[in-house]
């Protein structure tokens, strides 16, 4: 039996080589490792708790972090011992074009589902598109119509969400989440799935939990309560639809994301199991809702601000001037999609509200990569973020103000430059496969509600409350206030 001082002693040892194999970690990271050359703060390049730090205790706040160092240190800087951030507008073709090894979807995953999302398919699923901004219109009209002394407060940034939830779980599952139809608009969903994004933030720290976190029994959801009620509901929504077509032998059933992978791999003669169908359909729900929500909230948020009256009135003069007068109230993605100045408002809200806020990271190939003229290593990861190329102030003057007509009037050069800087859906291989499907949503839920409608906005929304948290997708900082309107007029 060994006595106990030496079980002491054997602790002691393994703390002490702990804490010289970390400290040697350290140093070799600060000054040999191939990534030392690049500037950033020591504390960036010796650990990966620099990141850990803004993104999880300070919360949501590392895009602010990364442009203070970007002032400081340059285009290029070092934020984690393996990772750089790159900031110069430039530089995102660069990085993105690159082949990432750190991919979501594999190739063939994302060809089978690409199709779905071709400008055609989107085009012949404007019925489903259209439902919900329907209903939308609907609750809008019924408000407007009340007689009542005080005027019901619609919470449109909420309404917003539901647009895109309700319409993608019926591309999705084949049947709608209809939030629409909800008095609250799904509030505690909505509350859950902010508060699951924040948890998820933490979580990506910790990749052995991702797992845990992923497969949480259903029975163990319910028990949690509202907390889990978002992810709880889209589980089961997924875990049915996935059921049933892998069940199906009728080719006749509505066409889904789901009922599409199960197709192509049947034609391959090859199998595809239940947790695949439901982790497809379940990124979709989270690539779309708050993503579309956010471009639609910012784009109502700045046309109601009394300094953008003019913008407004261009806009609801456009509409009426191109839209057949009672072909109301929903119009038709091809109708829109070539209106300058809806287009120009739908892109200045695409850049205010970022997409995915912070960085996506790729890594480096083997062949190693040169950007801004300096050679980065292979396996290195780099990332830039939205978030700081929407806000450079060379490309896009005065960030801070809605201003559309920055996408129109100016040399056909200079239009193709701003495109190529706005990077809402991402570059390269990876990039968002919806965006078609997204442009369908915001032109016509925008389209329906500003040329039917005038709204006043409600409370004392400002633009500190308008700003996004870095929660992988924008998030409104908790206790914000949110956009609420009441509805004033009906054209
Ligand atoms: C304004 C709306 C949207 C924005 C700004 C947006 C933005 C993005 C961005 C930046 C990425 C790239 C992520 C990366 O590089 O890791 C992405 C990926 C993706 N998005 Fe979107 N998205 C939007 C709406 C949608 C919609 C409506 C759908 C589908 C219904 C969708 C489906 C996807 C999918 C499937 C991916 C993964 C693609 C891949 O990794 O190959 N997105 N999105």
């Amino acid at each position: 039996m060994i006595p106990f001082w030496d079980y002491w002693h054997i602790l002691a040892t393994t703390g002490l080589a702990i804490l010289v194999a970390s400290l040697a970690a350290v140093v070799y990271c600060v000054t040999v490792h191939p990534l030392a050359k690049f500037p950033g703060p020591r504390s960036a390049a010796a650990s990966g708790l620099f990141v850990f730090y803004h993104d999880v205790f300070v919360g949501g706040k590392l895009h602010l972090e990364l442009q203070r160092l970007h002032n400081l240190y340059g285009p290029i800087v070092r934020i984690g011992p393996n990772e750089l951030h790159i900031c110069r507008p430039e530089a995102y073709d660069q990085v993105y074009r690159v082949g990432s090894k750190a991919t979501k979807w594999s190739c063939q995953r994302r060809t089978e589902i690409s199709l779905f999302f071709s400008r055609q398919s989107v085009l012949a699923l404007e019925d489903v598109l259209s439902r919900p901004i329907l209903k939308l219109h609907a609750r809008l009209l019924t408000a407007a119509a009340a007689q009542t002394s005080q005027p019901e407060v619609i919470p449109l940034e909420r309404a917003y969400r539901c647009v895109s939830l309700d319409s993608v779980s019926e591309i999705s599952f084949g049947r709608s989440f209809d939030f629409m139809a909800k008095k609250d608009f799904g509030k505690p969903m909505h509350e859950s799935v902010e508060d699951s994004l924040r948890t998820i933030c933490t979580i990506r720290h910790f990749p052995l939990l991702v797992p845990v976190f992923n497969n949480i029994p259903l029975w163990l959801m319910r028990l949690a309560g509202d907390k889990l009620s978002a992810v709880r509901m889209m589980k089961e929504f997924s875990q049915q639809a996935a059921q049933s077509a892998l069940e199906s032998t009728s080719d006749n059933s509505a066409r889904t994301i789901i009922t599409e992978i199960v197709n192509a791999n049947k034609t391959r003669g090859t199998t595809v199991n239940r947790q695949r169908l439901e982790d497809e359909s379940l990124s979709l729900i989270a690539a779309s809702a708050d993503t579309v929500g956010n471009a639609l909230t910012v784009a109502t948020y700045h046309l109601l601000k009394p300094e953008n009256e003019d913008i407004l009135r261009k806009l609801e003069e456009e509409l009426k001037g191109a839209l057949p007068t009672n072909s109301l109230i929903c119009p038709r993605y091809d109708e829109l999609s070539d209106l300058p100045w809806l287009t120009a408002v739908v892109k200045e809200a695409l850049r205010m509200s970022y997409g995915l806020v912070g960085r996506l990271p790729r890594v480096v190939p083997e062949a190693g990569m040169v950007v801004l003229g300096q050679h980065i290593p292979a396996s290195s990861v780099v990332s830039m973020s939205a978030y700081l190329q929407h806000n450079d102030l060379a490309v896009f003057p005065e960030p801070g103000r809605f201003q559309p007509q920055r996408w129109l009037g100016q040399e056909e050069k200079q239009k193709t430059n701003l495109n190529r800087y706005m990077v809402g859906f991402g570059k390269g291989s990876h990039n968002c496969v919806g965006s078609t499907m997204a442009y369908s949503i915001i032109y016509k839920t925008l389209a329906t509600i500003h040329l039917s409608f005038e709204l006043k906005v409600e409370g004392d929304i400002t633009d500190e409350d308008m700003q996004y948290e870095d929660r992988f997708l924008g998030l409104h900082a908790k206790g914000s206030r949110r956009l609420a309107v009441s509805v004033r007029r009906v054209y």
